[in-house]
């Protein structure tokens, strides 16, 4: 029979798990598809996942090949609908170039082809008849995409474009599918026709044949080598590649935002230009909903193994204090717990904010894009950069064990840390957040209402001003109260910023030397869409015994520790006094009493199978001990009792050392 050596912790739970786990999946349809999803993979053999770390990379890639053309061959015969495919692909829970194709090449035509475009190019890509990339990075420019080098010149001879890698730094560098599998890929080249440069674009560009998968003349490519962790990304071909005059029909730049016509002319359209960065809108948006995913399953381990594990504290030969009810173990733990929730409305909210502007956009108003591309970039870099350090977090609150491969925590930090870097370098993107706050706050008297997530400093006048009201720790609690606290801090560190920027007579020279500053503005406006997105959600009518009660202590959490954390912003601006810093940190740690009960019931709501987390740590049964012990066994260097080479290189030392005590 088997054991739940957490059955008392589950018995603790004040609220209804199985309508926790619809809030978290977003709704009954989607935890039901979620659900049946996750046990197909973890039933399939083929899905297998444990041995990944121990194969090399050429075992390793081809193993991926397999498990993706399985994938594929499973989405067919069992006809899933995008929804399905797209859990499916979460669940087998291994970065492949597929990613790229459905993930970038698919949505860059999409968004940046014309309607006959999309016609000839959609239905080959759906069927996987070609396999594409997203080809933008190259060795010298990543950040700077103004920066490209490689160039696509118009010859109105042959109605054709010359791509071209002018220099060592304009080779492709990164893009995942490319380096062994993709066949086409969006590049992105600087246009030049008749003499004069316009911009950087993207073009469909063949790759490799379609009959032998040989890279095609004036083509080099391949893959640019092992990255960061054992299995982990390497299961992903980023790759390089080189183009040497490689000539295109002229009706394979993507065309929906500049079209060139059949003398070279290049015509504008009335969308705007930025829409050629319209791709990797999309790819951040979905990495915010994808932070939730990461952050929860980190959490979900460290909230189990913090439970089964036991140190110190015996009284009189009884059992030893959980390590989960230590205070400081609560103070690391809690929080991040909270944000996995927090992301996971924001994430929703996302959702929300890019079917929004997408409909806008076909109806050409364009009016939501700035804001849409400072959220999408700022929320990214705040919850990759929170969930990567979280899940590092996680692995040290599993002390020892969690720096075993077999704790699940290595290979999900060494995944997900990339994130950080790739879709944008958070830095670069906080910028991005700051340049728009700036123009925000430089317009406040001009009339222009500010609106959506900046909407907030229309009240610039009172938030300037306003004294916090908090008496006592529970008016912590009271969402006003916290709404108001986070609203100033930002306003007043932005409208601080801007006075010290207009201090510059070069805005750009100020923009630089201030730049860390900005970031810490961002930083501030993006923890203030969170907090306000997580309210606004409990203003929802949430069904379930106890659910809403849960989430609020979860938003409190969340909201009270990113102000003990950033203590020195919130008090030096003013926004709330030593005392009123002081009762926050008392209500915090109430909160983490009130928690602590929940804590095994919040992270089973995430509702992930065994084979999803692979972690002996995070087991559902909490059977750690017999698990570790068990699966020691099973290494290789276990095989044998006395490890090859020992005899060789070892003994003789050995030996040495004998024949020396000998003389
Ligand atoms: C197992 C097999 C199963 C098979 C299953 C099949 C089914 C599967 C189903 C689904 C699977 C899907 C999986 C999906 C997962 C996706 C995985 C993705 C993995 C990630 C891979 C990573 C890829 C990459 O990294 S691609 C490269 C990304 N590169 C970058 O992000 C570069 C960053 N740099 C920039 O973005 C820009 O250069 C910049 C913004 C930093 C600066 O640009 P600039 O210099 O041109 O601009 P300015 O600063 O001058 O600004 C001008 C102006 O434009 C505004 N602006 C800038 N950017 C944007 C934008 N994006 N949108 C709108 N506006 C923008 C800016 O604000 C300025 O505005 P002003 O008003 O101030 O002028
Ligand atoms: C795993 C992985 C997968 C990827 N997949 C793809 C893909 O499929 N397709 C693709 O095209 N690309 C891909 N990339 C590339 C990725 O998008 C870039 O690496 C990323 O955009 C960062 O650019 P960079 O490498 O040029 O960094 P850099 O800009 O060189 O950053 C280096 C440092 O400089 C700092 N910095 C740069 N500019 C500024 C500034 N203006 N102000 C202050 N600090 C600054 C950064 O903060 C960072 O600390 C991938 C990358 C990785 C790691």
């Amino acid at each position: 029979m088997e054991v739940d050596h957490l059955a008392d912790e589950r018995s603790k739970a004040q609220f209804d798990v199985e309508e926790m786990k619809i809030v978290w999946a977003g709704s009954r349809h989607a935890f039901q598809v979620s659900d049946r999803i996750a046990r197909l993979v973890a039933s399939d053999p083929a899905f297998q996942k444990d041995h990944r770390a121990r194969l090399g990379r050429k075992e390793l890639f081809k193993n991926t090949l397999r498990k993706a053309a399985y994938a594929w061959k499973r989405i067919n015969e069992l006809r899933l609908t995008e929804e399905e495919a797209s859990r499916l692909r979460f669940f087998v829970d291994e970065p492949a170039f597929t990613d790229l194709h459905w993930g970038m090449f698919v949505p860059a035509i999409k968004g940046q082809g014309t309607e006959e475009q999309q016609q000839k190019w959609l239905p080959l890509a759906h069927k996987m008849q070609i396999i594409g990339c997203y080809a933008q990075t190259e060795l010298g420019h990543g950040s700077n995409v103004q920066g490209l080098e490689t160039t696509a010149t118009f010859d109105p001879q042959t109605d054709e474009f010359i791509i071209h890698s002018p220099t060592l730094t304009s080779s492709k560098w990164w893009p995942g599918g490319l380096g062994k599998v993709a066949t086409h890929g969006v590049i992105y080249a600087r246009l030049l026709t008749n003499g004069q440069e316009h911009g950087v674009h993207g073009f469909i560009v063949q790759i490799r044949s379609l009959d032998d998968h040989l890279p095609l003349p004036g083509i080099t490519v391949g893959d640019i080598g092992i990255k960061f962790g054992s299995g982990a990304y390497n299961t992903m071909d980023n790759g390089v590649l080189r183009f040497d005059q490689v000539r295109i029909p002229r009706n394979q730049m993507l065309m929906r935002v500049s079209q060139v016509t059949r003398e070279g002319k290049v015509v504008q359209s009335d969308v705007p230009r930025q829409l050629v960065y319209g791709t990797m809108v999309f790819v951040r948006k979905t990495i915010v909903g994808d932070a939730s995913n990461a952050l929860s399953r980190a959490v979900c381990i460290a909230t189990r193994y913090s439970a089964v594990r036991r140190q110190f504290g015996s009284q009189k030969g009884g059992l030893e204090t959980q390590v989960i009810d230590y205070k400081t173990q609560q103070n690391r733990l809690f929080p991040l717990l909270a944000s996995a929730y927090a992301f996971r409305v924001v994430g929703e909210w996302m959702e929300w904010l890019y079917t929004d502007v997408t409909q806008r956009l076909k109806a050409n108003d364009f009016s939501t894009l700035p804001e849409v591309h400072a959220c999408t970039a700022g929320l990214k870099s705040l919850t990759t950069s929170a969930t990567a350090d979280g899940i590092e977090e996680c692995r040290k609150l599993c002390g020892g064990h969690g720096y075993l491969h077999s704790s699940g925590l290595p290979e999900l930090f060494a995944v997900y840390v990339p994130a950080c870097t790739y879709e944008g370098d958070n830095i670069v993107l906080l910028l991005q957040v700051a340049r728009f706050l700036m123009k925000t706050v430089s317009q406040l008297g001009s009339g222009k209402k500010a609106v959506g997530t900046t909407a907030y400093m229309g009240r610039v006048e009172q938030l300037m001003q306003c004294r916090c009201d908090v008496q006592n720790a529970e008016d912590w609690l009271k969402p006003s109260i916290v709404m108001e606290a986070f609203e100033a801090r930002a306003t007043r560190m932005s409208v601080a910023c801007a006075r010290n920027l207009s201090k510059f007579g070069n805005q750009e020279e100020g923009f630089l030397e201030l730049s860390a500053d900005l970031v810490e503005v961002a930083v501030a406006h993006c923890q203030l869409i969170v907090v306000s997105k997580f309210i606004e959600k409990l203003q929802q009518d949430i069904p379930g015994k106890g659910v809403k009660n849960q989430l609020e202590n979860l938003c409190s959490v969340y909201a009270l520790n990113i102000l003990h954390k950033h203590l020195g912003d919130f008090l030096s601006t003013g926004c709330i006094t030593p005392m009123q810093a002081s009762l926050a940190n008392d209500q915090l740690r109430s909160l983490y009493s009130q928690v602590r009960p929940n804590a095994v019931a919040l992270v089973d709501a995430f509702n992930y199978t065994d084979h999803f987390l692979s972690s002996i740590l995070g087991r559902y049964d909490g059977n750690v001990y017999p698990k570790l012990y068990e699966d020691a066994w099973k290494d290789p260097l276990n095989d044998s009792i006395v490890p090859d080479g020992f005899h060789e290189y070892v003994q003789p030392i050995l030996k040495q050392q004998l024949r020396n005590a000998k003389l």
